[in-house]
Order: structure tokens, then C-alpha cells, then sequence
């Protein structure tokens, strides 16, 4: 199953920079040549590392990889056809294949380019050639070209994650006490703040300065009449009905995943939340999935996951160290999980996966709860086509449903389903930036065991 460009059996177009003026169009004409213009400044000042690590190797891998990079920008920029991968890395041949059914489809190679295919799909690819630049120039090819961002985002958030821990604290120490309207209470709250932990990626910033520097608690209250879709309640619901008293631990651990988005203050948030979920017994085993390269800038890879971890630990304050002794045991403990696979730093729409990635999709099955994170997630989830805003989530996920699952986003590219008739009319009179600000967000439930939603 591929993108299409047509409106193929009542599934409409995938969005596309050949919509000249569409947010596609600004983001492929202006934000992806500044992502790459930092890219090569990053290496660029990394020059002297390079040096130090490896000698006159490392200065002429820093130049070609700079080469290619800066060849790739002008493609870019002057809507050149979409080429092959060159490197030989897990995932190449997948890439060539989707290049090649693409091809098919748009008629001829010349009309697979920048410009003129789906959005989604090029920007993947734009990332994946990041990958392939350094991959052909070892020895910095395991270079992580975002990393300096997301540690720094980290950083600059540090006051958010401290208040949060404190909550945390107050929470788990209390947890034998809370009544059932208690304990849902603090898991929406987490929930939300994991919600907008989603506003601080740097993609959407081309890289600037995205942090949480006030206490996330505090600002729920405001933030909630910017929720467009609030299903939280079937989430809840979802978690108690899972709940199996049982003879084996096996057969009753009721097991969440979380497919990861950014690194920095949102994967903090992430993992306050899998705390709060184990704590409370709402479940016995969380699943994080992550990305395999680095990818969208901020999204986290398993140096990001792991250095995170050690970083909570190491902080000069009491409840955050204490959470992330916590977190290492709860992963030394087979409590949490860490995984990557390579579909996840793919473009296929999630529909696809079945198919494309039968192993992962078997995986996810094995969830009770799936919790997608971020813009990206749920472009994908929709297939990043130019649905209506009344059409149903489960219209638009098309067959995908390995579990029960929730998309936590704040709406970062034009794509919204699942809203009241006039809704999405309405905020685009009032605010015509609502679907790209980051300002609002949805919690998007869909499970095939509940009723239709359309
Ligand atoms: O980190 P997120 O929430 O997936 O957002 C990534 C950003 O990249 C994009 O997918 C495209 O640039 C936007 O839609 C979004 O702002
Ligand atoms: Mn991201």
C-alpha cells in the first residue's frame, strides 16, 4: 500500500508542497532548507572534534559530508527528482522500494521530486539523507547532528521537570490512600502535561529554542479550553477495563506502550507518566518506542532515552534524582522497555504497517494501551491527507488498530479529524494559525472493541 496523489476511493490526496502557499509548501520551501543550513553549521563547528577524534580523517569526512548535505539542500531547492539511497545501511532497500512504487505512481522519475510528491513523504526522506551523508563518511557516521539541540533543550527545562517530580513525589507517597476519583484526577493531569509536553520539539522552530520554563502543573487549568478533542476518559476507561485479576503475573500485567516523540522537557514528561501508571498499578509493564537515527530534529533515539535516564539521576535535586534511580531499575527490572525498529523512521502512513512491518505491528498487539506522541505520529496515524475535520478518526487510521490507541498532539501541520461540525471552521476565523501553532491539541481515542465514532 502506497501514498497516493488522487482521491482514490473516497481517501482524499496526501498533503503536498505542490499545493503552492500550503503549509507543506512554506515548510519544504523555507523551514527544511533552515533545518539543513544548521546541520551543515553543526558540523561545521564540530570541525576541531573531528580532528581531535580522528586526525585529517575527520576533516575530510566534516567536508564531504558538508559536500553532499549542501548538494542535497540545492536538489531540494530547485525541485530536483527524489534519488535512490546510496548507503547500505538496514533500511536502504525499503527506501528504494517506496521510491519505486512512488515513481509508479506519480507516472515517470522526473515527477517524484521535492516539490511535487507527498509532504510526508519528502520530508522523511530529507532526514534519512542526513543519515545517508554521515553514513558514507565514517568515521563520524554515528554522529548525532541534533544532539547538541536536545541536550540543551533538556537543560533549559530543567526547572519544569524539578516541579514536576516534586508533584510526582507527592503523589506516590500518598498513592495507598487516593481514592478511585484521586487517582483519576492525577492521571489526567499527567496525561495532559505529557499532551503538552508535545509543544517543545525543534522541528517547528527549525531548531530555536523551544523549552518549558514554567511549572506544568500550574498551567493545565488555562490550557484546557484549547483541547479540541478530549477522549481521555475512554483512555481511563481502557486502563481499568484491562485490569485482570488473575493467578499468573504474566497472563494479568496490563502493559502500556509509548511511541515516542521529542527528546528534551516532552520525553521527561513521558516518563513521569509511565511512573505515575506503575505506581498506581494502572499498569505493570511500559513499552517505549523510539527512533533508530536521529530524526525530526528532537525526535529521541536510544542515546537520548539512555542519557536522559542518567541525567535525572545525576540532578542536584531530591525527587528528581530519587525518579531516576527509579526509572533505571524500572528498566534493569524488566518493568520498561526500550525499543526501535526501523518502520518507525519510515514514511509510511501507520495504515501501511500491517503489511510493511508485520513483526511491529504483532508487537504493538500485544498492548493494552498504545499512546502515540506528537505531530508526526499523528500524521502518520491519518496518513498526512487532506481529510475533512468531521471525518471520523477511525475513517482516517484506515484498518490501523493493533490496540486500543490514543494519539497525545498538539496540532502542528494541517491535518485534524474527529472535530464537531463548524468547529474547524470556526477556529479558522478566530485564529487562522490554529493547525500549525502548537496552541491546541487533541486526545484522540480509537479502539475497535468501542462503538464506530462516525
Ligand atoms: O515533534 P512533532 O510533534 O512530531 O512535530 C514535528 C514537526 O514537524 C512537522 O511534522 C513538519 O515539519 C510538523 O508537522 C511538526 O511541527
Ligand atoms: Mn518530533
Amino acid at each position: 500500500m502506497m501514498a497516493t496523489d488522487q482521491t482514490v476511493h473516497g481517501v482524499p490526496p496526501s498533503l503536498s508542497a505542490k499545493v503552492v502557499g500550503s503549509f507543506a509548501y512554506l515548510t519544504v520551501r523555507d523551514r527544511l532548507p533552515t533545518i539543513l543550513t544548521k546541520v551543515i553549521d553543526t558540523i561545521h563547528r564540530n570541525k576541531n572534534k573531528f580532528f581531535e577524534e580522528y586526525g585529517e580523517e575527520g576533516i575530510q569526512a566534516e567536508k564531504q559530508t558538508i559536500a553532499l548535505l549542501s548538494k542535497m539542500r540545492n536538489e531540494l531547492q530547485t525541485d530536483k527528482p527524489v534519488l535512490a539511497l546510496t548507503d547500505t545501511l538496514q533500511d536502504t532497500e525499503y527506501w528504494n522500494q517506496y521510491l519505486q512504487k512512488q515513481q509508479k505512481l506519480q507516472g515517470n522519475e522526473e515527477s517524484v521530486s521535492w516539490f511535487k510528491s507527498p509532504w510526508l513523504y519528502v520530508e522523511c526522506y530529507m532526514y534519512r539523507r542526513v543519515q545517508e551523508a554521515l553514513w558514507l563518511n565514517p568515521p563520524i557516521s554515528d554522529y548525532d547532528v541534533f544532539n547538541e539541540g536536545k541536550t540543551q533543550s533538556f537543560f533549559e527545562s530543567q526547572q519544569a521537570m524539578m516541579a514536576l517530580c516534586t508533584y510526582l513525589e507527592g503523589v506516590n507517597k500518598n498513592m495507598e490512600d487516593l481514592s478511585k476519583n484521586q487517582l483519576l484526577e492525577h492521571f489526567n493531569k499527567l496525561l495532559q502535561v505529557s499532551l503538552w509536553g508535545n509543544k517543545c520539539d525543534l522541528s517547528i522552530s527549525a531548531g530555536q529554542d523551544n523549552s518549558q520554563k514554567t511549572s506544568p502543573i500550574d498551567s493545565l487549568n488555562s490550557l484546557q479550553p484549547f483541547i479540541l478533542v478530549n477522549d481521555s476518559n475512554m483512555v481511563w476507561s481502557t486502563l481499568i477495563s484491562a485490569q485482570r485479576p488473575g493467578q499468573s503475573e504474566k497472563t494479568t500485567a496490563v502493559r502500556v506502550d509509548i511511541v515516542l516523540d521529542n527528546a528534551g522537557f516532552e520525553l521527561f514528561t513521558d516518563l513521569v507518566l509511565a511512573d505515575f501508571l506503575v505506581s498506581s498499578g494502572l499498569a505493570h509493564e511500559v513499552h517505549f518506542h523510539g527512533k533508530s537515527i536521529p530524526w525530526f530534529v528532537s525526535d529521541v533515539t536510544a542515546n537520548d532515552f539512555q542519557w536522559t535516564i542518567q541525567q535525572t539521576m545525576a540532578a542536584n535535586h531530591k525527587w528528581m534524582s530519587k525518579n531516576g534511580v527509579q526509572w533505571k531499575s524500572h528498566l534493569k527490572e524488566g518493568v520498561w522497555f526500550y525499543h526501535d525498529h526501523r518502520f518507525w523512521t519510515q514514511p509510511h502512513e501507520f495504515c501501511d504497517m500491517a503489511t510493511d512491518a508485520p513483526d511491529l505491528y504483532a508487537t504493538l498487539q500485544g498492548a493494552d494501551l498504545l499512546l502515540f506522541k506528537g505531530d508526526l505520529n499523528y500524521r502518520k496515524l491519518t496518513g498526512d491527507r487532506d481529510w475533512d475535520y468531521t471525518v471520523g478518526f477511525n475513517t482516517a487510521l484506515r484498518g490501523f488498530g493493533p490496540a486500543p490507541l490514543c494519539s497525545l498532539r498538539t496540532l502542528k501541520a494541517n491535518v485534524q479529524v474527529g472535530l464537531q461540525p463548524g468547529q474547524g471552521e470556526k477556529l479558522g476565523s478566530q485564529d487562522p494559525d490554529w493547525m500549525t501553532s502548537g496552541k491546541y491539541a487533541v486526545i484522540q481515542f480509537y479502539s475497535s472493541k468501542s462503538e464506530q465514532k462516525d
